[in-house]
């Protein structure tokens, strides 16, 4: 598990947030068990924190940079009313073969449309579909952070929610060492140079941006 607290303190943070249901806790297990690097799967307090996140902004269109095996789509889609839409985006048929056995058992599985292709691919036909998102989550390759930013942000409203995740990179935005430090680092950057959202950098889990947009 990623974390920037201590041991102690993350189990305090998880014993104290609304417990995953069975169905999340095996697909956890399954995910740790069964495929490689499991920790990139966001996990039970993120996966709180998106699906709050779903359900206070009453979206009902969300799109999903980043599926792997399926907890963050899942959280999100059990917060959308029974005929809200969450597109999710991934290039693994693996880890996405077990995501689509866990929507189908879920009762959520009618909401998600899982798109196998390059994330920048199906942002450009979303965006030649004519589709709007009220929330948008990025979780994929971090190199690409900045080019999902600027491809998403204009399909979503005024008021609408961008949350990317891993943005503390396990600290080490700090002091940025590697080609993949700088990708967060840069993306932060953008982020908080961009005059169409506000925006806050929360230390959950491997930190979370979460932005709101103001104007277009
Ligand atoms: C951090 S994981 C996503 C974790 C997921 N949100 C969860 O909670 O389980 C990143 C995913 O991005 C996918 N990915 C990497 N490059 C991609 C690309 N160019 N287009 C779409 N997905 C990509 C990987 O295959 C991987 O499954």
């Amino acid at each position: 598990m990623i974390s920037l607290i201590g041991p102690d303190l993350a189990a305090y943070v998880d014993a104290h947030t609304t417990a995953e249901s069975p169905l999340f806790a095996r697909l956890r297990a399954e995910t740790q068990t069964g495929l490689a690097m499991p920790q990139m799967q966001v996990g039970h307090v993120e996966g709180a924190l998106l699906r709050i996140l779903v359900a206070v902004s009453r979206a009902r269109d969300v799109l999903e940079i980043g599926t792997f095996s399926g907890y963050s789509a899942l959280a999100m889609a059990s917060a959308l009313p029974d005929d809200g839409k969450l597109v999710t985006c991934d290039i693994d048929p693996v880890a996405t073969a077990v995501a689509r056995r866990y929507f189908a058992e879920s009762g959520h599985g009618h909401k998600i449309d899982l798109r196998l292709a390059p994330a920048l691919d199906t942002l450009a036909e979303l965006a030649a579909e004519g589709r709007r998102f009220d929330l948008v989550f990025i979780d994929a390759d971090k190199p690409n952070y900045v080019n999902y930013w600027n491809a998403a942000l204009p399909l979503v409203p005024v008021g609408g929610l961008v949350v990317a995740d891993n943005t503390l990179w396990s600290g080490k935005v700090v002091a940025p060492k590697e080609a993949s430090d700088r990708a967060i680092v840069a993306f932060n950057t953008h982020v908080a140079a961009d005059p169409r959202v506000e925006h806050v950098l929360l230390s959950v889990r491997d930190g979370v941006m979460l932005a709101r947009k103001l104007r277009d």
